[in-house]
């Protein structure tokens, strides 16, 4: 994981990988992604924690959907922003493979996925790209492999089945 200045270029993993994104974002994409993970974060309903957390993610079609977290009176059901924007992507517009997120929080440094996060969107994009953005400078950008190695996913469940 790489922590790089705004107006850095992406660095991808070396080759190799399997799991490269087919798309890769225009800057105007990354524009929009990043625009829209701030606003997300305007709707986080986060009266525990009070820690707001806005993503956006980017699917193959170059549709950008929306997510923030939302809190529960129980603690332990909050849902994140990730996993917001992708379950509401999947039933409102279908989504099948995601190129890119976006994660956005209203602190000094960037905030990058939760261990349950990663393995959700792992299912739609093992080789996505992951910005994490902040107030301040610093900014994240790496790969949801380099995140989550040697990932569980939809692979080792049909290579189990076809073994037996
Ligand atoms: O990647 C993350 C990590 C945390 N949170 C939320 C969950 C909870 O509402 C708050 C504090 O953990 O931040 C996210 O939305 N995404």
């Amino acid at each position: 994981m790489t922590a790089v200045k705004h107006g850095s270029k992406i660095t991808r993993p070396a080759s190799g990988s399997d799991n490269m994104p087919q798309h890769t974002p225009t800057p105007a994409q990354w524009a929009a992604l990043e625009q829209a993970a701030r606003d997300a974060a305007r709707r986080a309903y986060v009266p525990y924690s009070r820690f707001a957390v806005g993503a956006a993610i980017l699917d193959a079609q170059g549709q950008i959907h929306p997510g923030c977290n939302v809190e529960n009176a129980s603690y332990g059901l909050a849902n994140c922003a990730e996993r917001t924007a992708i379950y509401s992507a999947r039933v409102l517009h279908d989504l099948q493979e995601i190129v890119a997120v976006c994660v956005y929080t209203p602190t000094a440094t960037p905030t990058s996925p939760c261990g349950a996060c990663r393995q959700v969107l792992n299912e739609f994009g093992p080789g996505m790209l992951v910005r994490c953005i902040c107030d301040g400078s610093e900014r994240i950008d790496t790969t949801l492999d380099v995140l989550l190695p040697h990932a569980f996913g939809p692979k080792n469940l049909s290579d189990a089945a076809s073994s037996t």
